[in-house]
């Protein structure tokens, strides 16, 4: 999809360039989606369902920041699913990043996270919250040390590179108007489409892994692949199937 980059602010006019020619996006406005960038972030909007609100990406203060803060830390279920343990740093292949919250929670646990994204929106979003997270004084450390981005196929990616744990997070067609289904999502899923070659991504994704590969499924979804797990964690909403391949060491990934 064709998606072009906005820009009214004459002081980020050399900037907005820079990520067109990096990104491929057009300077032409469009009726559908659009990139807005702000002075305060690079925003997604759905022109033609404006109540959607702009899609940003925010480790510093949106609700990511709030879940690292209050989120229930290593209890919480996808730390679970990932099998971390005190002391022992996770290396992880978050393989499908979106938006990059659940890579940002594993960041935050201690895990050190390899983000791959292929669509060139998403991956411009992400870009611009990871520098804006690099850049702070609280989280900007650690971050620069823990999350990295690469553009690009995750299949490709993962036939070259060993990990630890690769995660996994497809799109998965939500349920028509279900209320559980953020807006955020909604517009994104809009541009990136659904994941039709998810099931492959599996295969790649257990040769990858020495330890597990945790795949997050919403709760009515069949199995990846038609592939039973070694075990599932559910939450509320979703189901993390986890399929593995051997156990973690006791004080090194
Ligand atoms: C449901 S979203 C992931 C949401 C993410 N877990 C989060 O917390 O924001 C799925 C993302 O994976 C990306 N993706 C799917 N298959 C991919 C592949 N083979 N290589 C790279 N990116 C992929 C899609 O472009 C999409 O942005």
């Amino acid at each position: 999809m064709d998606i072009p980059l906005i820009c009214n602010d004459s002081a980020l006019s050399q900037k907005a360039k820079i990520l067109r020619k990096k990104w491929g996006f057009l300077s032409t406005q469009s009726d559908h989606f659009q990139l807005h960038l702000l002075p305060e972030y690079l925003a997604l909007e759905q022109k033609d369902d404006p109540k959607q609100g702009l899609v940003f990406v925010d480790f510093v203060s949106g609700s990511v920041a709030h879940r690292r803060k209050f989120g229930g830390g290593k209890g919480q279920a996808i730390a679970k699913a990932i099998g971390l343990k005190p002391g022992v740093q996770v290396d992880v292949i978050d393989a499908t990043a979106g938006l990059g919250r659940d890579a940002f929670v594993l960041a935050s646990l201690g895990c050190n996270v390899t983000m791959i994204e292929r669509s060139a929106v998403a991956a411009a979003l992400l870009e611009d919250g990871l520098e804006r997270a690099y850049l702070n004084l609280e989280i900007g450390t650690w971050m620069k040390q823990r999350m990295r981005l690469h553009f690009g196929s995750a299949s490709e990616y993962l036939q070259h590179h060993q990990t630890g744990v690769v995660y996994l997070d497809p799109m998965f067609p939500h349920k028509k108007k279900s209320a559980l289904v953020k807006k955020e999502m909604r517009v994104f899923q809009g541009v990136v489409g659904e994941d039709l070659d998810a099931d492959s991504l599996l295969e790649a994704a257990l040769n990858a892994a020495r330890y597990r590969v945790v795949v997050k499924r919403p709760d009515y979804a069949p199995f990846l692949n038609d592939k039973k797990p070694t075990m599932s964690i559910k939450t509320k909403k979703n189901r993390f199937d986890v399929y593995v391949k051997q156990a973690m060491p006791q004080n090194k990934s």
